[in-house]
């Protein structure tokens, strides 16, 4: 990270009509059509490399699902929001310009497993200086680094034709799953940036609907650094209350009333204290791990080392929660049919990314089990692509043995009825509203005796589950 001059100093800037996001993720594609259905003087085109993707977004089917998201796609689509792959126009006619690429874990070189890789960054900002000609204001919409704006600053200095930039912080701080409600209604909205005329004009984009109370604005670096430290307190809730779910376990105590119970302090808050097999989902844990990546950076390792144990109280987690199924079926779940409940990382999202889903399928077919897997929205090959991903863990040496070992031992189903048909065992991994609804009396019937239900979301806890015959364990109690 070097030093460079501030950005060029702003001229007058007039209000935005046109905006382009570069990047059709979960974040881009939602965000995008929130601002074009509130501002109907926008035009907002958001672009992508990944030609499918922008195909999916033109057509009846999107490429993620969001309740609530296909409505307000529909409403402004081919308006004032469009999706396409034409990256150079949209940039070079736009007044604003959102940055919302991927900004994964790096898996090679310096930091590697820990740092952000921000190649795909750095592109999206060579490709600004590159097109851009006059003033653009540039937007940090994905989440980076502390201090990643002084280098899209640096490169966009560079500019050939002398085009001129404002840089600015705009983390967000959408949940999946209630994508659509967090960014009608968000907590806030912040914006960091150093031109008071570039923060004014994102902010009164977002005034066409957010009341002006909940737009902050901050510095730069406050801003960049807000978003990674949002994520880690919110992980280190659950991490927290999971790591006093394996104490409940040991002493009869229940982990939701402790949580209940702790929780109506208004000093700590009823939220983010739901007990689980394990957060997951794409950022928690590379957030996470690039904020230990920062503070080693910056040379504080008691800090790196308070946070990276968020990330090991988690695996822990995951860990404990196969362990104890294995334990459980009388220390062997070798050839054994296991019912897996749920694949997405939360309910209301087809997203698997980090779900600990994986890796206790994982775990339970290295512990030779038969999976038959059901998630109501997650496609078959996605959920053998993760599996067959987590398995190789980027060994091509391992890629047949890890494929037979899904084609004998993994199927998935298009119902729970299906996936427990002869099975020994449930898991729950997905916290579904469906599976509170199902036929339990049919379905122990239908399966192995004794018929087991390992609860890793404490959704079936309040069910009889007991008198229609089953084992039942969840997450942070005993029965
Ligand atoms: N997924 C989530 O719920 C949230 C994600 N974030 C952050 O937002 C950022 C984006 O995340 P997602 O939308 O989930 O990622 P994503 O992977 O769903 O989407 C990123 C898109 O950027 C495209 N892309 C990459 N390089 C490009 C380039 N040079 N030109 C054009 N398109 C390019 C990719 O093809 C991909 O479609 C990340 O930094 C993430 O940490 C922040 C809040 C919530
Ligand atoms: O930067 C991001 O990507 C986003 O990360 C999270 O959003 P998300 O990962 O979509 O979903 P969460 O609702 O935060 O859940 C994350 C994981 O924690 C788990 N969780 C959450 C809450 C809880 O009490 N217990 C629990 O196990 C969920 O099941 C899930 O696996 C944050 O909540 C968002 O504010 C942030 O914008």
């Amino acid at each position: 990270m070097t030093t460079v001059s501030p950005a060029h100093a702003s001229p007058t800037i007039t209000p935005i009509r046109k905006i382009c996001c570069i990047g059709a993720g979960y974040v881009g594609g939602p965000t995008m059509a929130m601002i074009a259905k509130q501002c109907p003087d926008i035009e907002v085109r958001v672009v992508d490399i990944n030609a499918t993707r922008i195909a999916q977004w033109n057509s009846d089917t999107l490429p993620i699902y969001e309740p609530g998201l296909h409505e307000i796609v529909m409403e402004s689509r081919g308006r004032n929001l469009h999706f396409t792959c034409e990256v150079d126009s949209a940039i070079a006619e736009a007044d604003m310009i959102f940055i919302s690429v991927n900004t994964p874990t790096k898996d090679f070189g310096v930091g590697a497993g820990r740092a952000a890789n921000l190649e795909f960054i750095e592109k999206c900002a060579r490709k600004i200086a590159d097109v851009s000609t006059g003033h653009k204001i540039v937007v940090e919409k994905s989440t980076l680094p502390v201090r990643t704006a002084e280098a899209v600053k640096a490169i966009l200095s560079g500019s050939s034709s002398g085009a001129t930039f404002d840089v600015l912080s705009n983390p967000e701080f959408l949940a999946e799953g209630t994508a659509v409600e967090d960014l009608l209604s968000p907590d806030r909205v912040l914006i960091g940036g150093e031109s008071e005329a570039a923060i004014g004009a994102l902010v009164d984009v977002y005034a066409h609907w957010v009341p002006r109370e909940r737009l902050l604005t901050t510095n730069l670096w406050s801003s960049e650094l807000s978003k990674l430290t949002a994520n880690a307190f919110l992980a280190q809730r659950v991490s927290s209350i999971n790591s006093i779910s394996a104490l409940c376990e040991a002493t009869e105590a229940d982990v939701d009333e402790v949580a209940m119970a702790i929780g109506t302090d208004s000093r700590i808050g009823p939220k983010f204290l739901k007990s689980s097999v394990g957060f997951g989902g794409s950022c928690f844990q590379k957030d996470i791990l690039n904020l230990v990546y920062l503070c080693e950076y910056f040379g504080l390792p008691e800090v790196a080392e308070y946070w990276e144990q968020v990330v090991k109280m988690n695996d822990y987690q995951k860990r404990r929660f196969v362990n104890r199924i294995v334990r459980t079926l009388f220390n062997t779940v070798s050839d054994k049919k296991i019912a897996i409940w749920g694949f997405a990382f939360k309910k209301d999202t087809n997203d698997t990314r980090e779900s600990a889903a994986i890796y206790v399928c994982r775990d339970l077919l290295r512990e030779k089990a038969k999976l038959s897997i059901y998630d109501p929205q997650v496609t078959a090959d996605q959920i053998k692509k993760d599996l067959q991903d987590v398995l190789r863990n980027g060994d091509a040496e391992l890629s047949e043995a890890s494929a037979r070992l899904i084609a004998e031992n993994v199927e998935v189903v298009d119902s729970v009825e299906a996936a427990c048909c002869n099975a020994h065992a449930i898991a729950v991994l997905t916290e579904w509203d469906e599976f509170g609804k199902v036929d339990f009396p049919a379905i122990y019937r239908s399966m192995q005796k004794p018929a087991f239900v390992f609860d890793g979301r404490n959704v079936l806890k309040s069910l009889p589950l007991d008198e229609y015959g089953f084992v039942y364990q969840g997450i942070g109690f005993r029965r």
